[in-house]
């Protein structure tokens, strides 16, 4: 690492310098229709929870009609029972905070500023230097499939990293095509739809939100909906992911070994609009650091997303047109619009 970039990796990353500031700096304060506020929010009690075993014992059925109805109403929900190994999960989430507490010396030795590097930690988004605000949180994304393509990119510190983050990656991996399975049955689409086309790209991405001085002002992560195909979520005890719905934020409870499921715009696209993919944000806290681990499933830059086949005729016709996913991934970054808004130019006009 050249003394510059190690310089610049001290000023931007976070975790650097955080604990010492006393005031949000101003380039850190969102604008009013965007900010928190003081507002309390409360926790979204009608989220669907999924318990895999209970959901299995009233035979497969069940699973895909609570999977599908989950997918449909929310586009969100929480699951539990899901077959990832819990003592792993704990693990996985130690290992990612001892990560991002190590001494600044060795978090350098992994920052770039680069966003075409396959394995890296950055802070903010992937654009600091042009984004009117910053975002309070600190990002370790690193590729994992096939695994062992990526495997010797990841971190070296700590020692374990590799070991436990590959375990992990290939149980989500493979709880995601589980997942992915059952939506494609409910949906009416033959159970390999979800190919290696539409998942072959799988990213590891680790949050980390310090204590922020100004909670109200500040956002760990703008109002957005994930730009993937689904998105396999970890966080940690401490609260902070919320839910747009129906006009309002509503919390996302943090609940041990539970894993919270989102659909990503590709989702909505594929499924002509059937499945939703729901709004979300991340919010800070004045004392407390939060960790969360998102395990991305995206499709192969080169793919072709458009809505099923199987699910249009006369009367379903189609609301996007086929494009390429690279293409999406350019109107998402360009136009920084991560909402509902960057399938706009996608739409098929009446
Ligand atoms: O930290 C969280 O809970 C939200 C993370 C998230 O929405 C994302 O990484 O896309
Ligand atoms: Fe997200």
């Amino acid at each position: 690492m050249t003394p510059t970039l190690y310089k610049s990796a001290m000023e931007k990353l976070l975790s650097s310098w955080s604990s010492a500031a006393i005031y949000l700096p101003e380039n850190y304060v969102f604008p009013v229709q965007s900010r928190p506020g003081d507002a309390t929010v409360p926790f979204c009690n009608t989220l669907p929870m999924i318990d895999l075993n209970t959901a299995f014992a009233g035979g497969r059925q069940d699973a895909v009609q609570q999977v599908l109805e989950a997918c449909q109403d929310f586009g969100v929900f929480q699951v539990i029972n899901h077959g990832v190994d819990e003592d792993l999960v704990i693990d996985t989430m130690r290992v990612v905070k001892e990560f991002f507490d190590m001494p600044n010396e060795d978090k350098a030795n992994v920052y770039s500023e680069d966003p075409n590097k396959k394995c890296r930690l950055y802070t903010s988004t992937y654009d600091y230097e042009n984004e009117k605000v910053h975002l309070w949180r600190d990002n370790l994304r690193h590729h994992c499939h096939p695994i062992d393509e990526f495997l010797h990119l990841w971190p070296q510190k700590p020692a374990r990293y590799g070991d436990v983050v590959k375990k992990y990656s290939l149980q989500v991996g493979d709880l995601s095509s589980r997942i992915l399975e059952l939506i494609c049955e409910g949906l009416g689409l033959g159970p390999t739809y979800f190919g290696d086309g539409l998942t072959g790209v799988q990213l590891f991405s680790a949050n980390h939100y310090p204590p922020c001085p100004n909670p109200n002002l500040a956002l760990g992560l703008p109002k957005h909906c994930d730009a993937n195909l689904i998105t396999f979520l970890l966080q940690d005890d401490i609260s902070g992911l919320q839910l747009y719905r129906n006009g309002e934020w509503l919390g996302i409870e943090p609940i041990p070994n539970a894993f919270v499921v989102i659909l990503g715009h590709q989702a909505q696209v594929i499924s002509n609009g059937k499945l939703t993919s729901p709004e979300h944000r991340a919010v800070t806290n004045s004392t407390d650091h939060r960790t969360s681990i998102v395990y991305s499933i995206n499709p192969k830059p080169d793919s072709i997303i458009e809505p099923a086949k199987a699910l249009i005729n006369d009367s379903n016709p189609p609301l996007y047109r086929a494009f390429q996913f690279k293409e999406f991934l350019k109107t998402y970054e360009v136009k920084k619009d991560y909402n509902e808004g960057a399938l706009e130019d996608f739409k098929i006009k009446a």
